[in-house]
C-alpha cells in the first residue's frame, strides 16, 4: 500500500503539489490524470522516493520511504517518458537483468525473469541486442520490462503508449491486464484515457496540484468534461 499524507511539493516558488493526501491499495489499477503540468510526473516520483517532499510523508507499506528508499524502490518500480538515458548495459538482456542482478537473485532467476518480461512486451528473442540500435518504441519497451523483471508490488507508468506502435501497446495492455489479475497494482499516467479507462478500477485526476476527481472511471465521467481530458465516450 501506498500512502500520501499532506504532500507539498514545489519547484522553487512554484507549488506544483499543494497538500495532496491518498491511499493506493495493494493491487490496484489507478489512472492518474491531469492537465499538462498539473503535477502527476511530480506526485509518482514522491511515491518511491525519488522526490521527498517540502511538507508531507509517504509510507510505502507502512514505512516512511525516506526511511528506506531501497525498499520503496523495490516495492513501487516506475518506467517514465523517454527512457533514453534510463539505460544502464549495452544489449536488452543485460539491461533488463540489472535490476534483478542488484536484488542478489540466482542466475536461473534472473533469465526467467528476464525472459518472462521481455516476452511481455513483444521483445521475446531479442536479448542480445544492442540498445542503441533499437527504435525509441523498442527503448520504451525495454524500459518497461527492466520494471516488469523487479516484479514490483505497484508497477507506474507515465504516458506509457505515446511511442508505441498498436501492436506494442496491445502486448504491453495485456501485460498488464494479466498482472492486475495476479495481484499486481498498476498506476498509470496519462491525459488519454482510452485505453485504461475501463480497465481501471479508480481514477484520479490532478488539477493545480491538487486531487480534483477521485472515484470509479463510469462514477467520474461527468466530472472529468470540465478537465483537459481525453475521455473515450460511453459504451
Ligand atoms: N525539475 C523541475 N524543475 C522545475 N519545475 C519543474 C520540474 N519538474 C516539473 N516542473 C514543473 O512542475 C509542474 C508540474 O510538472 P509535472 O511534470 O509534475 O506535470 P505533469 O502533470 O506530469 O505534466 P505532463 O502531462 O506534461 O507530463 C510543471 O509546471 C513543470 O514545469
Amino acid at each position: 500500500m501506498i500512502s500520501v499524507r499532506g504532500v507539498t511539493h514545489g519547484y522553487g516558488d512554484d507549488v506544483v503539489l499543494a497538500d495532496v493526501s491518498l491511499t493506493v491499495p495493494d493491487g490496484e489499477f489507478l489512472v492518474l490524470a491531469g492537465a499538462n503540468g498539473s503535477g502527476k510526473t511530480t506526485l509518482v516520483r514522491h511515491f518511491n522516493g525519488l522526490l521527498a517532499p517540502d511538507e508531507g510523508e509517504v509510507l510505502v507499506d507502512g514505512t516512511p520511504v525516506a526511511d528506506d528508499p531501497v525498499a520503496a524502490r523495490t516495492a513501487v518500480g516506475m518506467v517514465f517518458q523517454e527512457p533514453r538515458d534510463a539505460f544502464v548495459a549495452a544489449t536488452v538482456g543485460a539491461d533488463v537483468a540489472f535490476g534483478p542482478e542488484n536484488l542478489g537473485l540466482a542466475r536461473p532467476e534472473i533469465d526467467d525473469r528476464v525472459g518472462d518480461a521481455l516476452a511481455g512486451v513483444g521483445l521475446a528473442g531479442r536479448r542480445d541486442e544492442r540498445i542503441d540500435r533499437l527504435s525509441g518504441g523498442e527503448r520504451e519497451r525495454v524500459a518497461i520490462a527492466g520494471a516488469l523483471a523487479m516484479r514490483p508490488g505497484h508497477l507506474v507508468l507515465d504516458e506509457p503508449f505515446t511511442g508505441l506502435d498498436e501492436p506494442a501497446r496491445r502486448s504491453v495492455l495485456a501485460r498488464l491486464d494479466e498482472l492486475h489479475a495476479g495481484g499486481t497494482g498498476v498506476i498509470v499516467v496519462t491525459h488519454d484515457l482510452r485505453d485504461v479507462f475501463d480497465r481501471a478500477d479508480r481514477l484520479i485526476a490532478l488539477s493545480d496540484g491538487r486531487i480534483a476527481v477521485d472515484g470509479a472511471p463510469a462514477a467520474v465521467r461527468e466530472e472529468l468534461t470540465d478537465l483537459p481530458i481525453r475521455v473515450p465516450g460511453p459504451r
